[in-house]
């Protein structure tokens, strides 16, 4: 039994994350590299330190106290080698600012928990729950197990917003105590997945089959990243609603429109992959709605 694990946020009050009120759990972790993503902060399962040039008082605290040498002031400018970084959070303590912050924390599910409960009303009040995001919650999945459980005992609402990598058998364990899925669709081509995420498509597919298959389509709910040139052409559209089409019970997908974070991922010191900035259109947008609603699916935009 997995007592504690990796968190970078908690969001209380959040209304984007599945039904009614909600808690958002941010896990740390995750396989895959979307060039997209915008969470970077939860790729990877050490702490991340993020650097706020505004809040720089250029002290130089932080690069005395590193132990690794990892910090320097190059012609005025901060730097970081994040490859001598071990993530030991020693300048996150001790810069006066607030300049540096150290991303990630561990907690107990009892800790979790308590913070969970926090809201129970308001969940109960608007239909809501709390959901589990990231990262990639199936990466930890026995302490996600062990909190949805503890959920389940106390009948919150619970909700998984997923990319759905993971083997078969720990997805399938995980389902069991999962109320509904946000169940995230990027690219249906499997080599066009593997270079814009880095993993295949296939684990992805065969869980969402699985989950239609066992009657439980009704409890997903589709998520599609609509990012410029990358997802929102026609040939990933036609890809995705062809493989959609083959799954029961699914009534709902969600378009979550590209936004651009290049900030978050200057501050963390990680390479941006993405070249377009700009939104999908409106005329794209309406394209893809038009296209899933002939599935006889409710789009959400
Ligand atoms: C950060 S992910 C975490 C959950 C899980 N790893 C996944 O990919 O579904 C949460 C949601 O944000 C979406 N997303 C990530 N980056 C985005 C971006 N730049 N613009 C719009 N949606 C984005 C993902 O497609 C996913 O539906
Ligand atoms: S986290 Fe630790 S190793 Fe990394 S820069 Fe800060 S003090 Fe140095
Ligand atoms: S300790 Fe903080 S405020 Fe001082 S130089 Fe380092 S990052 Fe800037
Ligand atoms: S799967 Fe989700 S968290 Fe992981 S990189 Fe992709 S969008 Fe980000």
């Amino acid at each position: 039994m997995a007592n504690s694990g990796f968190v970078f946020d908690i969001k209380r009050f959040e209304v984007h994350d599945g039904p009614g009120i909600r808690t958002t759990v941010f896990f740390k972790g995750c396989p895959l590299r979307c060039w997209w993503c915008h969470n970077p902060e939860g790729m990877y399962f050490s702490e991340s330190v993020m650097y706020f040039e505004y809040k720089c008082i250029g002290c130089r605290t932080c690069v005395n106290v590193c132990p690794l040498d990892a910090i320097s002031f190059d012609f005025g400018k901060h730097h970081i080698d994040r490859l001598k970084c071990s993530s030991c959070g020693i300048c996150c303590e001790s810069c006066p600012s607030g300049a540096l912050t150290c991303i990630g924390r561990a907690v107990t599910v009892d800790e979790l928990m308590t913070e969970i409960q926090k809201d129970v009303i308001l969940y109960d009040n608007s239909e809501g729950g709390v959901t589990f995001s990231g990262g990639e919650p199936l990466v930890q999945y026995e302490f996600l197990t062990d909190i949805l459980k503890e959920c389940r005992k106390l009948d919150i609402h619970t909700a998984l917003d997923t990319s759905g990598y993971a083997l078969e058998d720990v997805f399938e364990h995980v389902a069991e105590n999962v109320d509904i899925f946000l169940y995230d669709l990027k690219l249906a081509d499997n080599p066009s997945h593997i270079i814009y995420t880095g993993v295949s498509n296939e684990p992805i597919k065969k869980n969402l089959k699985m989950l239609a298959d066992s009657g439980r389509g009704g409890d997903v709910i589709l998520r599609f990243p609509v990012i410029p040139g990358i997802t929102d052409t026609q040939e990933n559209v036609e890809g995705l609603a062809e493989f959609i089409s083959t799954l029961d019970g699914i009534k709902e997908i969600d378009l979550l429109p590209f936004h651009d974070i290049t900030e978050k991922y200057t501050r963390l010191g990680m390479k941006y992959n993405m070249s377009v900035q700009t939104a999908p259109s409106k005329e794209k947008l309406k394209y893809i709605k038009k296209r899933f609603e002939q599935l006889g699916l409710y789009v959400k935009l």
